[in-house]
Formats: structure tokens, sequence, C-alpha cells
């Protein structure tokens, strides 16, 4: 038996950083939305008790490092589960870029090993495990539009954006998400407004949308790498409606609502970045 799961990229429309805990996390309020550039998870039911990881990416490891596996062991733990899976991944997503990849590709394998393994848990378990694995997972088990609090596995449902182009670009460096949340000055940073996004999303207003985008983060990654804030000024030349650093980063995305200007952004990066996408947002759970 063979199931297939989609495991889409988000991209952080605000991510907004409260205080630090004292488990060492940070409090956030996030407003986040899966897009369609996704990697491909591909499960086969194994005749023998074992998780085996296989992607052709040099990016990711194959072993229990891998996400994926942890969370095929997780599921296997928790349900006491005696039976064995072969995970592929495809891998399309870029790693460790603040697009949740890994986190997404985890989340794929919770909802696939659930049906592989006729195991008939809720998304909302499924959810609340894949905290276990890290703060994005319980939003990639749902996907579509949410807001994202506590470390970001308090998940409550929002309405989708109003549809529009996204661009996105990555330059060819990783950020470790543990250094950009260490180097962090809450009190200097930059705070968006997570309630005018969260109204502005109900209003159905792309203008509203895009005046409220803001990442409390972006200020350190840009620190560290000024590629950052270069392919902002090149996405905001080129015509973008709205230009952000997704999550830790390195990604930049653009909002674009004239299908004219896309491949102007796109151009205008192409050549600069090594990686390019022109994307749709996938807006709701039902389409992600
Ligand atoms: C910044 C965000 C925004 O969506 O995403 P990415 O940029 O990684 O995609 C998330 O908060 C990242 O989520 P995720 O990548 O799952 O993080 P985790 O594995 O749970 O944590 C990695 C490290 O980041 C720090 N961390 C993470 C989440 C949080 N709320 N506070 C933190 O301080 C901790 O130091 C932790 O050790
Ligand atoms: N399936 C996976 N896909 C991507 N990265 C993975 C995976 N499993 C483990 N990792 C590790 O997790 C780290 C962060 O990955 P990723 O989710 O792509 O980044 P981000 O959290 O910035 O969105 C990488 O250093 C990578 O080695």
């Amino acid at each position: 038996m063979v199931v297939l799961e989609k495991a889409p990229a988000k991209i952080n429309l605000s991510l907004d950083v409260l205080h630090k805990r004292n488990d060492g996390f940070h409090e956030v309020e996030m407003v986040m939305t899966t897009v369609d550039l996704a990697d491909r998870i591909e499960l086969k039911l194994l005749p023998y008790d074992k998780i085996k990881v296989e992607s052709e990416s040099r990016f990711v490891p194959n072993d229990e490092r891998n996400l994926a596996y942890r969370a095929a062991k997780l599921m296997k733990d928790h349900f006491k589960i005696k039976k064995g899976v072969r995970i592929f991944i495809e891998k399309n997503i870029p790693v460790a870029a603040g697009l949740a990849g890994g986190s997404s590709d985890a989340a794929a394998v919770l909802r696939g090993v659930n049906k592989l393994w006729k195991i008939g848990a809720s998304l909302d378990e499924l959810a609340e495990l894949g905290a276990k694995i890290g703060s994005d997972v319980s939003f990639c088990v749902y996907g579509g539009t949410a807001l994202a609090k506590g470390r970001g596995e308090q998940i409550l449902e929002l309405p989708a954006p109003p549809p529009c182009w996204v661009v996105l670009a990555k330059p060819a460096i990783g950020v470790s998400t543990q250094t950009v949340y260490q180097k962090l000055n809450i009190k200097q940073a930059e705070h968006p407004d997570t309630q005018s996004m969260i109204a502005a999303l109900e209003e159905q207003s792309f203008e509203k949308i895009c005046a409220q985008v803001g990442n409390t983060l972006e200020g350190v990654t840009t620190r560290l790498h000024p590629e950052v804030n270069q392919i902002k000024e090149k996405m905001q030349q080129a015509g973008a409606d709205a230009v952000l650093m997704s999550g830790s980063g390195p990604t930049v995305f653009a909002l674009v609502a004239q299908d004219g200007r896309v491949q102007r952004i796109y151009n205008s990066l192409k050549g600069f970045c090594p990686e390019v996408y022109i994307v749709r947002m996938l807006g709701s759970r039902e389409n992600t």
C-alpha cells in the first residue's frame, strides 16, 4: 500500500515575538499561510518493523535526524504500532529557509502514516503530537491560514487571504532559527500589529494585508545577512505590493496583485538569487 501526501511551504504574513519564556522558547503571535511550493511525500508499507527515510536532496539527513523520521517514530510509539514504513521525500522546498519545509514534511508523515497504519487519529490529535517535533509542525498539520500562538503550536483558523501572486526569493545562505531567536532584542525590535492583520483578513482587504505585514525577526537576520534587504529593495523597485522576510529567513516574499508585475519581479531577482519561485497562496485548509 502507498500513501501520497503533499507537504506545502508556509510564509508568515506577520510574526510578532512577545517575550522569552522560562522554557527558553519565545511566546509568539504569527499569521501564517501555505503556498503551492511543496515537497512530495511517498509512504510505503514495509513488511517489517522499521522506519526508512530516502531523499535525493543532499541537504537533508536520511536518518533519525530527519523530521519526517521523527514524525513516524512518534506515531509508532504513541499508538504502539508494530509496522514499518519507507518514507520517500521529493525535496522541492529550500532547506533552512524560513519556509518550514522540514516541519511540513513531518506534518505530512503524521497525516500519511495515520492513513497507512489505519490509526484513525483526528487532525487535532496529530497537531498536538506534532508540537513535540517542532513549533511549526502543528500549523503544518492543518495548513491553510491561521493565527499561531504560544510557541507556535496553538492554532486558530483564519479566513484565506484574497488571491494574489507570491514571489519567493532565497539567497544562497541558510539561517539557524535558534541563532536568530538568540540574537533578538525584543524591546528594540519592530512589532507588527497582529490584530490589524487579522482584521484585514476578515475584511478581505488586500491593501490592508499589504500594509500590515511585519516580522520581528527580520532585523536580526538582515543584520547577519544584508542580502535580505537587497532582495527586499529589488522587489519593491520592481513593483511588489508588499515585501517581507518569512519566519527566521532568509527567504523574502513579495505579494503581488497584478499579473503583469509578477514576471518583472521574478526577472529582477533571477541572476541575483539562486532560487526564485512564483507561487500562489493555497488559502484555506481544504485547498492545502
Ligand atoms: C521562526 C519560525 C516562524 O514560523 O519558523 P522558521 O523560520 O523556522 O521556518 C518558527 O517560530 C520556528 O519554528 P521551528 O522551526 O519549528 O522551531 P523549533 O524547531 O521548535 O525551534 C528551534 C529553535 O528556535 C527557538 N524558538 C523556536 C520557536 C519559538 N517560539 N521560540 C524559540 O525560541 C528555540 O531556540 C528552538 O530551539
Ligand atoms: N525533512 C526535512 N526537510 C528539511 N530539513 C530537515 C528535514 N529534516 C531535518 N531537517 C533539518 O532541519 C533544519 C531546518 O529545516 P527547514 O524546516 O527546512 O527550515 P526552516 O525551519 O527555516 O523553515 C535543517 O537544518 C535540516 O537539516
